[in-house]
């Protein structure tokens, strides 16, 4: 017999919690502390360093984001870009350096989990959504603790839940698609959904990694208006290998270099693209 909707959010639900408490969280739950950005800042790095053995994988790393940016970090294999969104979210400890998110929430004196109810998604190159359930059902069971339905039969959701189910679909473009189970999903939708199941938590700063990795052109070219459209409402990093698209969506913003563990350059797509030290290291490849 077909388990109950009630029962299959009840499972849904506990897996999430456990999740949760995990490490690997990719979740928060929780209403943020409290994030000072009167500065602008929503993100601080200053001489951030990671050692491995000796190995410094970050170098003396310093990096600002403003509140609302859409920052694009690029950089060739090995350059540190992984190892810099672990500092962040707290999955790695610096060896030395600060970082702080807004001016008063340090960074390296929170777990994992304290980082993601802070306001800090993450979201992996892999798409990790609940294939055997609907989009409408992954992005309900994604909404924070405190605005979630409770899993019983009678279960409604109030109007506020439901307009945010109804704008974050319509955001990632899969209104269409709402009951369809997640696993029927094309890649690029489940990279939507997850991207939705983020924004459920109402996080302030968006790490994504490698997001177009995979997609058709078309899937592509949507997700960099998609990117655009959340620049504003939310404080965006996105690390990609894909320069074209990098190119489609920073526009006048800026794009962050990485080399061997440091900023090697920071400006406009043009200026960096322009810049020789670049050129040699990562474009002219
Ligand atoms: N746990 C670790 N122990 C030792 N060295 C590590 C560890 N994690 C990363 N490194 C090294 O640190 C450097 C930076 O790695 P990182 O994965 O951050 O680079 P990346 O820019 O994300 O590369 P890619 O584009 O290939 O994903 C690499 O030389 C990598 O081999």
């Amino acid at each position: 017999m077909k388990p109950s909707r009630a029962r299959q959010l009840q499972e849904l639900q506990a897996a999430l919690l456990m999740a949760d408490s995990g490490s690997d969280a990719p979740y928060g739950r929780v209403a943020s502390p409290g994030v000072d950005t009167r500065h602008g800042v929503i993100l601080y790095l200053e001489g951030i360093t990671v050692s491995f053995d000796g190995f410094k994988a970050l170098n003396n790393l310093s990096l600002d984001i403003g509140v609302g940016e859409l920052r694009c970090v690029i950089g060739p294999n090995g350059a540190g870009k992984t190892t810099m969104m672990d500092v962040i979210t707290g999955k790695t400890a610096p060896t030395s350096g600060t970082a702080f998110f807004g001016q008063n929430i340090d960074l390296t004196k929170l777990g994992e989990t304290e980082i993601a109810h802070a306001g800090i998604g993450r979201k992996f190159q892999r798409p990790t959504v609940f294939e055997n359930h609907s989009v409408f059902e992954n992005l309900e069971l994604a909404m924070k603790a405190d605005k979630r339905v409770k899993p019983t039969l009678f279960a409604r959701l109030t109007g506020e839940q439901a307009d945010a189910i109804d704008s974050t679909l319509e955001l990632i473009r899969l209104k269409h698609e709402v009951w369809r189970p997640a696993g029927l999903l094309s890649h690029g939708q489940k990279q939507w959904l997850e991207i939705g199941m983020l924004l459920m938590q109402e996080p302030q700063l968006l790490l994504l990694d490698e997001p177009v990795a995979g997609m058709t052109d078309a899937e592509t070219e949507r997700t960099g208006e998609l990117l655009n459209e959340l620049k504003g409402r939310h404080s965006l990093m996105v690390v990609e290998h894909d320069m074209d698209f990098v190119a489609s969506i920073a526009g006048a913003g800026k794009v962050t270099v990485l080399h061997e563990g440091s900023v090697l350059a920071e400006g406009t797509m043009a200026q960096v693209q322009a810049d020789q030290r670049v050129i040699e290291v990562y474009l002219g490849r």
